[in-house]
């Protein structure tokens, strides 16, 4: 049993317009009581539009509910069209920015090293990033998952310090079970996340990495976050489609129990 308090983060990826997040968190927060967010953070990622509107109504409301971004630029400011800069989340409040999410590494080329310079842009701004890693299928059926998602952590957290990294958020994500309906067994979760925890040990210090939260994520829903959250190095889920309706999203959150 971990003090580590589990951590639900729906990432709503390209879904929801400003209008229709107002709603989905508003059906969050009804469904949602205090035991609920004593036993886990619940943070919500929609995308740049929605976050004004998302903090408006957080604040107004004093709602428990986190929010971040779906990325930041590496660049704090200047020409770079279309970016978001960590400054700029910073002053919406944003706690968390996912950074290296598999569908910016592959439909936006970013590699370790883009990634680790925008964990390094979030943290200057005081935002948390939540890393994202995870293996192909090729690599999986390899076998080469965990030397895999070990090398993407050591080129992510380059340079990232101790200080820094006890407040990291990780997300495991097998890029197989990523909006197809197939989920990592607990075990291939719970593998690779004592995986990472060992490296990060190694890394910084068993403190550090006892502090860190590895998130597993890749079609997470309300029947079997249960099995998957239980495992010891499982702190959480990074929920995709199942994060898009209330109801969904909250059976999963009530999994945080189980840690
Ligand atoms: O960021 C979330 C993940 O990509 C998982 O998405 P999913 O739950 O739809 O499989």
């Amino acid at each position: 049993m971990s003090n580590r308090l589990p951590l639900i983060a729906g990432n709503w990826k390209m879904n929801n317009n400003h209008l229709e997040a107002i709603a989905l968190v508003q059906k969050l927060a009804f469904a949602l009581d205090d035991k609920d967010y004593d036993n886990a953070e619940v943070v919500v990622l929609p995308p740049f539009t929605d976050l004004r509107s998302v903090q408006t109504l957080v604040d107004g409301d004093k709602l428990r509910i986190g929010y971040g971004a779906q990325d930041v630029s590496a660049h704090e400011k200047g020409a770079y069209t279309g970016e978001v800069s960590g400054s700029m989340l910073a002053k919406l409040d944003c706690s968390y920015v996912l950074v290296g999410h598999s569908e910016r590494r592959e439909l936006h080329a970013e590699d370790d090293s883009v990634v680790n310079t925008k964990a390094k842009a979030a943290f200057a701004n005081g935002v948390v990033p939540i890393v994202c890693v995870g293996e192909g299928l090729d690599v999986r059926k390899a076998g080469n998952q965990v030397e895999h998602v070990i090398a993407q952590i050591d080129g992510s957290l380059k340079d990232i310090t101790a200080e820094q990294a006890e407040k990291l958020v990780i997300a495991y994500e097998p890029v197989w079970a990523i909006g197809t309906g197939e989920v990592a067994t607990p075990e291939d979760a719970q593998e690779v996340c004592s995986a990472i925890r060992t490296r990060l040990a190694e890394l910084y210090s068993p403190e550090v990495a006892g502090a860190v939260r590895l998130l597993y994520g890749g079609s997470v829903k309300g029947d079997n976050a249960g099995s998957i959250m239980g495992k010891d190095d499982v702190d959480g889920a990074l929920v995709g489609g199942a994060s898009l309706k209330a109801d969904d999203f909250v059976k999963i959150i009530r999994f945080g129990d189980s840690k």
